[in-house]
């Protein structure tokens, strides 16, 4: 799997933002909900747009493709500006909107794709294999001229993805992308995104609350909070900026309330749960502190250790430590570049 580091910058974006602001309302009524801006996607690459809900991922992901208007700002997509170009831009981007929202519900799932592909100047008649390979990979033959409509909510969500394929854009944008989906259909999902960018080039911009899709598939995450970028970054990189000495002890045997004490005092011991006659808590040893001497002060207290396992952050820790609490600056490319 092809990972690209956000520092790249050899080829030219296809995505450049810069500045981008919109405030809704006015007065003591306005809405900052996108705060300046920046950032670029190089092409080919997959990039998650995080943040909790009301931070501005939906309104910025528009103002790129030219459905609401920016306050101040500017984005240029393949290099044309998309602000002033909106039919231009529309060559190069399609979106796969949250709820299937872009799809005909009363048209069926061909007629669908068809008219998607004709959108972006194909003729239906010349690419009508390409379609159908499209509407079998995912499963749909058999509803192939059934009105969208008729169909489940993953359905419906797989045809909206095969409309927006149909375009053969060199950007998607997809939001919430595995919601409704079942596991296996979501599974085949991130197989495609990968594929698409690792084969065809194309660059995916996917706003979504599945830690799990993202990371899997992205090769940058960009978190915004209130309107602003608080984190921008690999996946790898901005879980190794949020490691600890964090560790998870079991011991076989329950400990006094003055070793509790100590513990909690010494190495930030907490979290205790009780699991038969075990007793398990995480510890975080401050720098002057290790591991080991943690580890001597259970066997003074002639507490049997059962097991000790380092605690790795994930992606959904990073996120909440950063969208929940005072942003901390401290991300390789953290804030607007
Ligand atoms: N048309 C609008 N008029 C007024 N305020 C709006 C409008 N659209 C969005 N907002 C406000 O702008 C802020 C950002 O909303 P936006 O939908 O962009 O966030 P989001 O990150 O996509 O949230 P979610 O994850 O809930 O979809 C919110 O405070 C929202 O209430």
């Amino acid at each position: 799997m092809a990972r690209h580091s956000s520092a790249e910058t050899a080829v030219d974006p296809v995505i450049s933002v810069r500045d981008l602001t919109k405030v809704y309302g006015q007065g003591d009524a306005a809405v900052r909900a996108v705060d300046g801006v920046s950032f670029d996607i190089s092409p080919g690459t997959v990039v998650g747009v995080l943040g909790p809900n009301g931070a501005g991922k939906t309104s910025a992901i528009k103002m790129m493709l030219g459905l609401v208007t920016p306050t101040a700002g500017d984005v240029r997509i393949a290099g044309t500006d998309a602000l002033s170009n909106t039919t231009a831009i529309y060559r190069h981007v399609g979106a796969m909107l949250e709820g299937a929202r872009n799809v005909y519900w009363r048209l069926t799932v061909r007629e669908n794709v068809e008219f998607f592909a004709s959108l972006s100047g194909f003729d239906p008649r010349r690419t009508a294999d390409y379609h159908d390979a499209l509407i079998e990979r995912y499963g749909l033959e058999d509803k192939a001229d059934t009105p969208v409509r008729e169909l489940s909510r993953g359905m419906k969500q797989k045809v909206s993805l095969i409309c927006t394929l149909a375009r053969r854009t060199d950007v998607i944008f997809l939001d919430e992308p595995t919601l409704g989906l079942d596991v296996e259909t979501s599974l085949d999902l991130r197989r495609e995104i990968r594929r698409l960018t690792d084969d065809r080039s194309m660059t995916v911009v996917l706003s979504s609350h599945d830690m799990d899709l993202v990371e899997a598939v992205c090769d940058r995450v960009i978190i915004v909070r209130a309107g602003r970028i608080v984190a921008d970054d690999t996946v790898e990189n901005l879980v190794e900026l949020f490691r600890t000495q964090a560790y998870q002890l079991t011991v076989g045997s329950p400990l006094s309330e003055a070793a509790k004490g100590r513990l909690e005092h010494r190495y930030n011991a907490q979290g205790w749960e009780r699991i038969g006659e075990h007793v398990r808590f995480e510890a975080t040893p401050r720098s002057d502190d290790s591991v080991y001497t943690l580890v001597d002060e259970l066997q003074r207290e002639a507490v049997p250790l059962v097991s000790i396992q380092s605690l790795q952050p994930d992606l959904e820790n990073v996120f909440l430590e950063l969208t929940t609490e005072a942003a901390r600056p401290k991300t390789q490319n953290g804030g607007e570049r």
